[in-house]
């Protein structure tokens, strides 16, 4: 997570003194002298356009009245600072917090000059933003808008946690018509945001024979949630339809031959693990060729239907069972 550094103690109280540094960033109060950086930098149609109050085009005067415009101490009131590089000092953009009535949630609002654009610099000035106002401000939420267009907007958002939450029609002055925007917020509690799970695909089958009974298969030792009964499969490799990995991976299993048609889809599992999504297809299969062996050591059971719920089972198994019982 970004190195988050106070000039002093107490200097969240000022905005002149406030500092807040991250890997390749420094955050700071903005002095007369930006002007020309920011004029030259929003002067710049692609800059402006998504934006909802900042007047095109957008002259050096506007930027020193900008300047001026800030709040005196980042408790009360809306202020931005300035996006600068480590290395070089250079203002690459700013960004900041409107303050509104609610005085525990805050607007985000940034930009960031086009030669800086792609870079990740936006992603790390929002997270050491949002970590200052939810550890020194105290603030509960911070919202952002963006238009729909605006994907690179919406990466960063969602990157740092801010999930969409509506829609809303705003005012832009500068556009002369109205803006319509997706609004993301997040909460101090999801702070900060954990990063986004793998999504594993992994198939697997209801085998029923015909006596109405379910094949179960047990987790070996050695392997995570050993002991645990699950239905056969496995994960899908990178370019293979799930229907391809489960005809491999029963016949790799257990030794039958499966044809794709005689694999009915009943329903899914969408659940997270610790280190990985997992989103399994579960398929119903009431014919094959061979006879069902264990082939890698595993135990296998026949179940009754009303017996399903009394094998432990995988996190990710337990809505399916519903599903499956009322099938047979
Ligand atoms: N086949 C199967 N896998 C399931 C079920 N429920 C469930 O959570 N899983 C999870 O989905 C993954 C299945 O992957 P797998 O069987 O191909 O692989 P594995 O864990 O043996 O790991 P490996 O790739 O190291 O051999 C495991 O993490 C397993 O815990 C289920 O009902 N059937």
């Amino acid at each position: 997570m970004a190195e988050q550094i106070m000039a002093a103690a107490g200097a969240a109280d000022t905005i002149d003194t406030l500092i807040l540094a991250s890997d390749r960033l420094i955050l700071r109060a903005l002095r007369a002298r930006d002007a020309e950086a920011i004029a030259r930098h929003v002067n710049d149609w692609d800059v402006v356009r998504y934006t909802a109050m900042i007047p095109f085009p957008y002259e050096r005067q506007m930027a020193v009245d900008f300047i001026a415009s800030q709040a005196a101490s980042p408790r009360r009131g809306s202020f931005n600072l300035a996006i600068t590089r480590k290395s070089d000092g250079q203002l690459m953009g700013c960004i900041g917090f409107i303050r509104s009535n609610d005085a525990d949630e805050a607007e985000l609002g940034y930009w960031l000059g086009r030669e800086f654009w792609g870079q990740g610099y936006a992603t790390e000035a929002v997270r050491v933003l949002i970590d200052f106002a939810f550890a020194d401000l105290g603030l509960r939420r911070i919202l952002a808008s963006a238009v729909p267009t605006n994907k690179a907007s919406h990466r960063v958002l969602e990157k740092n946690g801010l999930i969409v939450s509506g829609a809303d029609e705003i005012a832009a002055p500068a556009r002369g018509h109205p803006l319509q925007v997706i609004l993301r917020r997040v909460d101090r509690e999801n702070w900060p945001p954990k990063p986004a799970l793998r999504i594993v695909t992994v198939v697997a089958v209801a085998l029923v024979d015909a006596d109405g009974r379910v094949l179960l298969a047990q987790r070996p030792e050695g392997k995570s949630l050993a002991g645990l009964w699950e239905f056969p499969g496995g994960k899908v490799d990178p370019g293979e339809t799930p229907e391809a990995a489960l005809i491999r991976e029963l016949h790799e299993e257990l030794g039958i031959d499966v044809k794709q048609s005689c694999l009915a889809p009943l329903t899914f599992a969408s659940h997270s693990y610790e280190s990985f999504h997992l989103l399994m297809p579960l398929y119903v299969c009431r014919r094959w060729n061979g006879q069902v062996t264990s082939r890698e050591g595993q135990k296998l059971a026949w179940i009754r239907p009303p017996q399903l719920r009394t094998y432990p089972m995988p996190p990710a198994d337990e809505p399916l069972i519903p599903v499956l019982m009322d099938l047979l």
